[in-house]
């Protein structure tokens, strides 16, 4: 199967460059539409598409984005991996602004947002456990350590709803739960990533330490776009060096990724309702 990257990109990452043949599509979702336009074409020879999370100009809060469309116009066009950038608070010591961090929990508090692309009519249950690719997320590290970041490889995410930041007794609760790092759309992001069979990788940059850190004042914006401004470029060579890592066919996902849906969905054939099937057709077509 031929490899199609699919980069969303989050605060401060609304577009990239480099992509041979590059336009931008418009795609049409049976879920609503995407945050923007996707920014399609070629890199180094393998398939690319690209959008940015919250629009360009960062239109969409976190809890507007519409995070089923995005995945579903990202499958619709053909990505088979997907590399989600962020912005995030720092929750321990020793991650620090300007650090990445491929992540591979989460915890989600997230509550005013879809979910899943499933329910009634097709109800479905996808296994979540190992929430992002291991093989992606290798590929990922391997990126941006060339591209010169400092890279940690393990992380648990706490998804929170925002927009507001957090107080600092939540700050201070998910430290006590062991949580690395703190954002805003991480979730349903990767949950549907796995609804949609795609395998999927979170590369995390760290702009600050949320509001627990007795010597650094609490988050703001301000800091959050100095540094973003700062990691873009090592953000853009990571990005670069993914097309020579994955290359341009591709083996199955040795970990299933790209067949959660083999022994998901519960709802009997002949109970399922003929409108939810039809809009499912992109994200999982191939067991319908
Ligand atoms: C601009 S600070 C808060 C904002 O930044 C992060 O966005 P993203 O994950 O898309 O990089 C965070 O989740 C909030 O949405
Ligand atoms: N401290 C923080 N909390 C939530 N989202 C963030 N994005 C960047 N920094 C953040």
């Amino acid at each position: 199967m031929d490899t199609m990257i699919g980069i969303i990109g989050g605060s401060g990452l609304y577009q990239i460059d480099g992509l041979e043949g590059a336009s931008w599509v418009q795609v049409k979702t049976p879920w609503g539409r995407p945050s923007d336009d996707v920014l399609v074409g070629r890199l180094h020879g393998v398939a690319m598409a690209f959008l940015p999370r919250h629009g360009r100009g960062h239109v969409h809060s976190p809890s507007a984005v519409n995070y089923r469309a995005n995945i579903d116009a990202l499958k619709r066009l053909g990505c088979t991996d997907l590399v989600a950038l962020s912005a995030v608070g720092s929750l321990r010591e020793d991650f620090v602004p300007g650090d990445f961090v491929v992540v591979d929990q989460y915890i989600d508090r997230t509550f005013a947002r879809e979910k899943s692309f499933f329910g009634s009519g097709c109800v479905a249950h996808v296994g979540f456990a190992h929430p992002t690719c291991p093989r992606l997320s290798g590929h990922v590290a391997a990126a941006a350590r060339a591209a010169g970041a400092k890279v940690h490889n393990a992380a648990t995410y706490v998804a929170m709803e925002g927009p507001q930041f957090s107080t600092l007794a939540e700050s201070r609760l998910y430290r006590q739960w062991e949580a690395d790092l703190i954002g805003m759309t991480g979730m349903p992001e990767a949950k549907l990533a796995r609804e949609a069979e795609l395998c999927y990788a979170s590369l995390a940059m760290v702009t600050d330490f949320d509001c627990w850190h007795p010597s650094h004042g609490a988050v703001d914006v301000a800091q959050v776009v100095a540094t973003m401004g700062r990691n873009a470029k090592v953000a853009r060579e990571t990005v670069a060096r993914l097309p020579a890592l994955l290359g341009t066919s591709r083996a199955p996902c040795p970990h299933g990724c790209d067949r959660a849906l083999d022994h998901a969905i519960m709802t009997a054939p002949a109970q399922r309702d003929p409108e939810l099937l039809a809009k499912l057709d992109a994200v999982a077509g191939r067991v319908l």
